[in-house]
């Protein structure tokens, strides 16, 4: 797999931290990285920071890792060293390739990337959309994707926010779910921090099963529960009227509706 040689980060917060952490046990070297911080003066072992903006434009790519209200405060600096060698992967939520595009107009192409914090398990599906990229920089991009997970092109920037909530914002949702499992359990009599285990065991082990079994999530779940038996009695009571599938939808549409005001942000801003 091919990775790029020579990649800056800029926003190396706890999602470019994660990316690193993966590229980093996929035997990326760490040499390969420069972190960009106005003040920060210490960078991961073996890994080089910069308080300023270098001279030229030396970096063969550029992981745009800030919150997306600050992209602001470093494209124009970041311009300056984004050149026609220069691959730039935005991580950000809500903000698009035309916004990306004419911020970094001298650009190789523009990225965008969307991975969860399980980039640092290298088990994370990463949505990528781009712009401009020609054939060599997209096999790249797609390799450095696989590295962290899996590499999923999409077909249209449109489905970018619903694609971010499904698997960006994905985790926080299932956090929730493990959380209310026990609490629930914790409601029914159970002491909290073994339902917490419990439940967490759970999710992981069923995850896991899922993942490597060639049967769908509803054949499986049809397994689970004997018939007559106690699975189903609490099976009907998340598909009655759809509860289950109906709330994870609005949550889901919520989540998307952010991306879309951010991105009208974005689009204002610059
Ligand atoms: N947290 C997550 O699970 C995911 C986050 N993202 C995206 O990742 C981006 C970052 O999110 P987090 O890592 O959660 O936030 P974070 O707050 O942990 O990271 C942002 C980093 O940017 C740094 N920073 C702030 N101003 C800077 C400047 N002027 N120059 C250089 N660095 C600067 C901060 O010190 C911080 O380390 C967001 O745009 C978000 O949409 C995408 C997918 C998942
Ligand atoms: O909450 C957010 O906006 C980002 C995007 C996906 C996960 N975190």
């Amino acid at each position: 797999m091919t990775h790029f040689q020579n990649i800056l980060i800029v926003g190396f917060g706890n999602m470019a931290g994660a990316m690193a952490e993966g590229w980093l046990a996929a035997g990326v070297p760490a040499a390969t990285f420069t972190i960009y911080h106005p003040t920060r003066t210490e960078a991961p072992a073996g890994m080089a920071i910069i308080n300023d903006w270098p001279d030229g434009e030396p970096f063969d790519a550029v992981i745009v890792g800030v919150k997306p209200q600050k992209l602001g405060d470093v494209a124009d600096g970041l311009e300056r060293v984004v050149g026609p060698g220069t691959v730039v992967i935005s991580i950000l939520a809500g903000v698009e390739l035309a916004s990306l595009a004419r911020r970094f107009p001298r650009a190789r192409g523009v990225v965008r990337l969307m991975p969860n914090l399980a980039v640092a398990l290298r088990k994370s599906p990463n949505a990528l959309i781009a712009q401009g990229l020609d054939d060599a920089a997209r096999q790249t991009v797609t390799d450095m994707a696989a590295m962290l997970g899996s590499a999923e092109w999409l077909a249209e920037e449109a489905q970018f926010d619903l694609v971010t909530a499904l698997a960006g914002s994905g985790p926080g949702f299932v956090y929730r779910f493990i959380d209310a499992l026990a609490a629930g359990a914790t409601r029914l009599g159970l002491e909290h921090e073994q339902a917490q285990r419990l439940a967490m065991q759970m999710v992981e082990g069923a995850a896991a099963l899922a993942a490597r079994s060639p049967d769908s999530p509803a054949d499986l779940a049809r397994r689970v529960a004997s018939p007559g038996g106690m699975t189903q009695k609490g099976l009907d009571v998340l598909d009655e009227d759809d509860a289950l599938a109906r709330l994870l939808t609005e949550t889901l549409r919520a989540a998307r509706d952010r991306g879309r005001e951010m991105a009208a942000a974005a689009r204002d801003e610059g």
